[in-house]
Order: structure tokens, then C-alpha cells, then sequence
């Protein structure tokens, strides 16, 4: 068992590899690796035809994540192109492991290990979080871009480098106490600027300090879905971008640009077992909206995965609204992503009064409830006065 981690934690041995191997190869690695598969296939096909954004400059195939930030779609700089492009490496390394038939060893609990948030036995980090952690920070010290990195487990933000000038916070497995039976999981992230006027203090006081930075400070999140396809979806501050992994390739692939979450839809999600611990605004509402009541004159479906990016990413497609309404989810690497994810979709994130991103964070793993969606249903959410359940009465599933 030790020896998987190790080798998942190592770098990848190059030699007798097939060709759309190298793909999979560090951005530092040798990506070009003669003909590979993904220039084999036959990019006219009805089934690939793709819309001109989605088709790469060069050989006509379709438009991949790192052509995306580098060539003129984002243009995000150097320093933020170098760090994508390790970072979603570490994701294709997650998305591996989770699917991989010897993990399960890893997703036994490990009661004893330092939760970094909470004491409570449903907190408790499993091993795959750690280890997906470890490949998170491994590929943020290569990269050597990152200054900080602050994770849902670790207690305190770890100082990288002086000379890395992006802030990195993360949650790097989201839903994991699910994967047993194979439910979708995620990485969550956000990417701040080093705050250089902070320099001088020292490591800890100014780690801690750049990643709380506000919301609106973000100049990138995105969250990996390790689902039935692994798909990595980013916003730059302008857009929201999803690319799918093609297993051939290795390569993310733009297949969802410019996302725009429906103004209404048609799917609220939250776990509705907490009825009776809700308070009467949010009943009154989604009472309302089942019976196709409310300003939009349909009934509403239920969906809830209790996986958040899994929730999350449905919302963007189809658009409604994906609820917590207790204090449970994270608001420096799990609510401002997301609230910045689809703010540039067209959509609203919100606490039930506020807007995520402008909560000023004080601490790493602070609290609050979460609402995110299509504009038009989150507007009739608030309306109603009191959503946000304030009784957490420990539940245990
Ligand atoms: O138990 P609830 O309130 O339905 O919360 C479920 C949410 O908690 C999460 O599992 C995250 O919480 P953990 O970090 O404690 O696992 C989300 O993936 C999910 O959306």
C-alpha cells in the first residue's frame, strides 16, 4: 500500500510509455512525443465538429486548457499559465487515484489524523484526502509559482516561496466521505495574487494574511469533477470555461465555453432531510416552488448528490439553485470559488442575505451557509426573509 502511494506521489517514469502517454507528462516534462492518437483522430467527424472557439489554431483538433490560457483566449500571463498547467496535472494524477481498483484501502477513515476543521468523527480526513493533498502541493512547489498554499487539510496556510507570486487555496477532495460507492468527488480552488506588501511580516503571519484575501481579489478558481467524465472548469475573471478530459489524449479539452447558467431553472438542491431544522422562510420557499407557486409557474425537481461540486456543476448546466443552508461549507476554498465560478456564468452566490465575495474572510476554515445559482431563482430566495438554518444539530450522515 505504501509503495502506491509512493508511486503516486512520485514522479512518472518516462521510458516505454506509449506516445499519448506523454501527455500525461509534468508541463516541465517533454510533451512533445511524435504522433500521438489525439492527432490521429478524425476531428471532422460530425460526433468531435466543435464551434471555432473550441478548435486550437494549430492542427484543427480541439482547443486545449493550456492553449487556452496561453494563446490569446484568456491570455493569463506567464505566472498563471505555469501554475494551471501543474495544477491540472495533479488533478489528472486525483482523477486517477479515485478511480483507481486500489484505492480502497485509502478510503478508510483515519479517525486518529489531524482534522484541520473540526474534532467531529464525520470530519475526520481520510487518507485519499491527504494523498490528494500531498499531489496538490507537490505540483504547487514544482511549479514554482506558488507562494502559499491554504487546504481544508491542513490547520494553517503552508508559505511555499518568497519568490512565488500566486496564493493558492484549495480544497482538494471534496465529497470523499461518498467514494466508497463510486459518487462523484472534486477539487475546489482559487488563485489570489501574492500580496507583495506583506513581504516583510513573517512566514506564518503573512501566509495566513494572503489567504484571506476577499473573494473579489480572486483572479482565477475552478473545481475538477471526477465523475463519469473529469471535467475541469475555470474562469479567469472573464467567462466560465469547462474542458473534459479525453483519455486518449490527456489532455482537458474546451468542450463548454463560456458558460451561461440558465436566469431560471427548474432544480433546487439540498439535502431535505433537514425539513424540521430549517427555519419557516426557507420551507415557505421551497414549499412554494414544489408546487410550482412561486414566480416561476413550474413545479420544481429535487436533486442532491451531498457531493458539492457534483451539485454544484449540474446547477451550471441546468441551471436552479444548489443550497446549504447551514453553517457547513468553507468560504475561503469552497463558497468563493464557486461564487466566482458563477458569478462569470450569469449566476448568484450568496450566504441567504450577502454576496460571497464581498464577506471579508478571518478565518482559514471559517463557516456559512451557501446558495448558488441561476440570478432569477436566487432573487426569489432572498426575498424570503429567513433561509439560513441557524440550529446544527451534529448530524451524523
Ligand atoms: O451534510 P450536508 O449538510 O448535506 O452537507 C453535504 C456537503 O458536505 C460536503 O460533503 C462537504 O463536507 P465535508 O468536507 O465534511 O465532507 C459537500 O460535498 C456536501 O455538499
Amino acid at each position: 500500500m505504501q509503495s502506491f502511494v509512493l508511486g503516486l506521489l512520485n514522479p512518472i517514469p518516462t521510458s516505454g510509455l506509449p506516445s499519448f502517454a506523454f501527455r500525461f507528462l509534468p508541463p516541465n516534462g517533454k510533451f512533445s512525443s511524435g504522433v500521438s492518437l489525439h492527432s490521429r483522430m478524425n476531428w471532422s467527424s460530425p460526433a468531435l465538429r466543435t464551434s471555432p472557439m473550441m478548435t486550437s489554431s494549430g492542427f484543427g483538433g480541439p482547443l486545449t486548457l493550456m492553449e487556452f490560457a496561453c494563446k490569446g483566449n484568456a491570455d493569463v500571463g506567464d505566472d498563471l499559465s505555469v501554475l494551471i498547467s501543474h495544477l491540472q496535472y495533479a488533478c489528472k494524477r486525483i482523477a486517477a487515484l479515485v478511480a483507481s481498483p486500489f484505492n480502497s484501502e485509502l478510503t478508510k477513515t483515519m479517525p486518529s489524523a489531524g482534522a484541520a476543521s473540526s474534532s467531529s468523527s464525520r470530519d475526520a480526513p481520510k487518507p485519499l484526502d491527504i494523498v490528494a493533498n500531498e499531489i496538490i502541493l507537490s505540483s504547487l512547489r514544482s511549479s514554482g509559482k506558488a507562494a502559499v498554499m491554504a487546504s481544508e487539510e491542513d490547520d494553517a496556510p503552508i508559505w511555499i516561496s518568497d519568490d512565488g507570486p500566486l496564493v493558492v487555496v484549495t480544497d482538494p477532495l471534496d465529497g470523499s466521505r461518498n467514494i466508497d460507492a463510486s459518487i462523484p468527488t472534486g477539487t475546489i480552488f482559487g488563485i489570489y495574487n501574492r500580496l507583495q506588501e506583506l513581504d516583510h511580516l513573517p512566514k506564518d503571519e503573512k501566509a495566513q494574511l494572503n489567504a484571506l484575501q476577499s473573494g473579489e481579489k480572486l483572479v482565477a478558481s475552478g473545481y475538477v469533477l471526477y465523475s463519469s467524465a473529469t471535467i475541469l472548469c475555470i474562469s479567469f475573471g472573464s467567462g466560465t470555461h469547462a474542458f473534459t478530459l479525453d483519455h486518449l489524449t490527456g489532455e482537458f479539452v474546451l468542450t463548454h465555453p463560456h458558460i451561461q447558467i440558465p436566469r431560471r431553472g427548474q432544480i433546487y438542491s439540498v439535502n431535505d432531510a433537514r425539513y424540521f431544522d430549517w427555519p419557516e422562510g426557507l420551507r415557505q420557499y421551497i414549499d412554494t416552488i414544489r408546487q410550482g407557486k412561486g414566480q416561476f409557474p413550474k413545479k420544481y425537481s429535487a436533486r442532491y448528490i451531498c457531493s458539492l461540486v457534483a451539485d454544484f456543476h449540474r446547477t451550471l448546466i441546468y441551471g436552479g439553485l444548489a443550497m446549504n443552508p447551514r453553517d457547513h461549507l468553507r468560504l475561503v476554498y469552497e463558497a468563493n470559488p464557486l461564487s466566482f465560478l458563477v458569478e462569470n456564468a450569469g449566476g448568484r452566490g450568496s450566504d441567504g442575505k450577502t454576496r460571497i465575495l464581498s464577506i471579508q474572510p478571518v478565518e482559514l476554515h471559517q463557516r456559512l451557509p451557501l446558495f448558488l445559482g441561476s440570478l432569477e431563482d436566487m432573487q426569489e430566495l432572498e426575498s424570503y426573509d429567513s433561509v439560513q438554518q441557524k440550529i446544527n444539530p451534529g448530524y451524523e450522515v
